[in-house]
């Protein structure tokens, strides 16, 4: 029980902040049934009375739990064997010894129980045949009998542990197969991000299954609810985060945790948390469904620090998930004006973000200890739908330092020097002015603009993708309001053209022979992103004339779709001069709330510089001399029109860097030392 100010008293079973007693179920139930203080037992009265301010614990760092060598951090070792042997009961006899004797067991991930088959454990390092018996229905009874009822989600745990055990039924709904996942407090493992946790921002963590996902915002909970004194409420769809059983797991430190019923009502329990329990932060696993995305939204509106996972690689999978793209802010088609087209050098049609993103930054989980940062979500949201890589870290956890390596990547796909698709190569009668002559146009193109010029078209035009997602087509297509006018065919013959990907056509050059005997266009992306879709979506319909042709109209037409801006491959004085820019502000211009003067560079450099600058959402001003022009980067405080002076950087941080006091008026300015060589 902890009390919490004098309009709340929060009881928790297991909890034992004000009493050193757990409290019975008794006691809940004797709450209920009378007045709140003088409901409380006498020893929890007098407790309440004197109650003093929880001491906050001793922040422990991560080297003081980290096993050294492989790479995990557990805990105590001792309560991970006895929780370890929970899972392992499971088993029969015989493969429960065969088991517990590899030498890999402290690191077993899931074992795997199918009628008839082998038994397997998986391994970091691979799968394992447990025995050559094959499971047997007795060997699957034995285990069902030891775990709780399956909910909805044939998902099941074991009582005072975070082990996940998930059925596979048959047509007749008896289980037929098991796989039993490992679940582990793992202290230490949000230590790779404990700034982003400090921040209080909203975190969007992402990743494929199996990588680590809960462990980590288990670990977050604890974290924000034990070192930083949060009132943390976990809601819980699976009892995965907080275990099996009504007391919840030790992992979760003093976090609080909401049981979810049944899964459909996951967003019912998120909005109630918000609702009834004062939260300050929210952490849920799993956010798969629309409304799901829809309560997240809602509670980060209403000022409350979400932490959350979703399955996906990377950002751009969850901005192409219809479901969850409003986690990012949702997307929208626009249409440029051709001047507005001509002036930003992009195509007409875009797409743009809709709105703030729940979240505020977001973690893509590439490992249990790797990881790319970014930052600020909405920056990242926008380059993606604007073609552009994203700026994020990268972060690796250390295990000899016991802390993480971070580094900003030079941008991929960078090093490729493609051709510029120029506004003169744009056609401007676009379909959007309905002034179009379309007898120029191939036979697929006319097709459509018929239709828009009042002839109806009866069906919708046909594409047949080749390695190209067509989930990710008819998306685009929908966000552009065009999904009624184009589909998607498996029928290369009921085809009006042809979308491939250009690494496969590469590979697999019979789509030209293919494309070429059917007479069907190929429209051939080089990247499966938002930008190069919408594209090509413009150009199947033909709204846009094309980029490059490598053969004429009468044969098979092979277009590529090409990029906005040209891509290049940054010079190492770039790399240098942006790296300084990244240092300046996270050393320097944020913490220490000073400005940085930079060094001399080129002009076009300085550009580049403001852009990095900018993406942080700070300010700078250009200033030395017209030969050696420079930047000065402003901290939040201060604007380009009237700089004040806002405190120092802190000592520790600066050692390496040299204070010039009187630069510029009369502001304290730091000044980056070169960089060595
Ligand atoms: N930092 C870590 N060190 C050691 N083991 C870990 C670590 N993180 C996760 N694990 C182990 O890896 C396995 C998968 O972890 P977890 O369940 O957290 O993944 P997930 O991404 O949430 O998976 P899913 O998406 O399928 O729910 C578990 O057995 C867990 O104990």
């Amino acid at each position: 029980m902890r009390a919490l100010n004098s309009h709340f008293l929060l009881i928790d079973l297991h909890s034992s902040w004000c009493s050193a007693n757990h409290i019975p179920i008794s006691t809940l139930a004797y709450l209920k049934s009378s007045s709140l203080i003088s409901s409380l037992p006498p020893s929890f009265r007098r407790t309440r009375r004197a109650h003093k301010p929880i001491r906050s614990p001793e922040i422990r760092r991560p080297s003081d739990r980290f096993s050294s060598g492989n790479g995990s951090f557990s805990s105590s070792s001792s309560e991970a064997t006895s929780e370890l042997e929970l899972l392992l009961d499971l088993l029969p006899l015989k493969m429960r010894r065969e088991l517990y004797h590899h030498e890999e067991i402290g690191e077993l991930i899931e074992v795997v129980m199918d009628l008839g088959r082998k038994p397997l454990a998986r391994f970091p390092s691979g799968d394992w045949e447990i025995s050559q018996q094959p499971i047997k229905h007795e060997d699957l009874r034995h285990a069902i009998s030891k775990v709780g009822e399956f909910s909805d989600d044939n998902r099941s745990g074991i009582d005072s542990s975070l082990h996940r055990i998930s059925a596979i039924r048959n047509r007749k709904m008896q289980i037929i197969g098991l796989t039993c996942r490992v679940g582990r407090a793992v202290s230490g493992s949000a230590e790779i991000i404990r700034d982003l946790v400090m921040d209080g921002g909203s975190i969007l963590v992402i990743g494929p299954p199996g990588v680590g996902k809960t462990t980590l915002i288990r670990e977050i909970a604890r974290m924000l609810a034990d070192e930083f004194m949060k009132r943390v409420v976990i809601v819980d769809t699976s009892n995965e985060i907080g275990g099996d059983g009504d007391v919840p797991h030790a992992g979760i430190g003093r976090a609080r945790r909401m049981q979810v019923p049944n899964v459909n009502m996951q967003h019912n329990i998120m909005i109630e948390a918000v609702e009834n329990h004062m939260p300050e932060t929210i952490i849920i696993d799993e956010i798969g469904t629309e409304l799901e995305a829809l309560a997240a939204s809602t509670i980060a509106q209403r000022g409350v620090q979400l932490v959350g996972t979703a399955h996906g690689m990377t950002i751009e999978n969850i901005i192409k998930n219809p479901s969850l793209q409003i986690l990012v802010g949702g997307i929208e088609s626009v249409t440029l004006g051709d001047e507005e087209a001509r002036k930003r050098k992009v195509q007409k049609t875009i797409l743009e973000r809709k709105g703030p993103p729940t979240f505020t930054c977001a973690v893509e989980m590439i490992s249990k200890t790797e990881c790319r940062v970014h930052h600020r979500l909405d920056a990242t949201v926008d380059a993606i739908l604007a073609g552009k890589s994203p700026v994020y870290e990268v972060r690796e956890w250390d295990n000899y330092t016991n802390d993480s390596v971070k580094y900003v990547p030079m941008l991929e796909n960078d090093n490729e020097e493609k051709p510029y698709l120029r506004d003169d190569n744009i056609m401007t009668s676009d379909m959007e002015s309905g002034e179009r002559d379309i007898d120029h146009l191939p036979t697929w193109s006319k097709k459509w603009s018929s239709s828009r010029s009042g002839i109806k078209r009866s069906s919708p035009l046909q594409v047949y993708t080749y390695k190209v997602l067509e989930a990710d087509l008819l998306q685009v297509a929908k966000v552009m309001g065009l999904e009624d006018v184009i589909d998607v065919t498996g029928d290369i013959g009921a085809a009006d053209a042809i979308l491939a990907s250009s690494s496969e056509i590469r590979q697999n050059p019979w789509i030209r022979g293919v494309a070429k005997f059917h007479k069907l266009p190929v429209f051939v992306i080089k990247s499966n992103t938002m930008a190069q879709m919408v594209k090509a979506v413009r150009m199947i319909l033909g709204l846009e004339s094309f980029g490059t042709m490598s053969k004429p109209f009468s044969d098979s037409l092979n277009i590529e779709i090409q990029d906005d801006e040209p891509k290049r491959k940054p010079s190492l004085e770039e790399i240098d001069a942006l790296e300084e820019v990244r240092l300046a502000i996270e050393y320097i211009v944020i913490p220490g709330g000073e400005p940085v003067e930079l060094l001399p560079r080129r002009s076009e450099i300085i550009a580049r510089q403001l852009e990095l600058v900018k993406s942080y959402q700070l300010s700078a001003e250009k200033s030395g001399t017209e030969q050696n022009p420079r930047l000065q980067i402003l901290p939040l405080k201060l604007n380009a029109k009237n700089p004040t002076k806002s405190g120092s950087a802190s000592g520790e941080s600066m050692s390496s860097i040299s204070s010039i006091s009187g630069v510029g008026n009369g502001t304290s300015v730091t000044r980056l030392p070169l960089l060595p060589e």
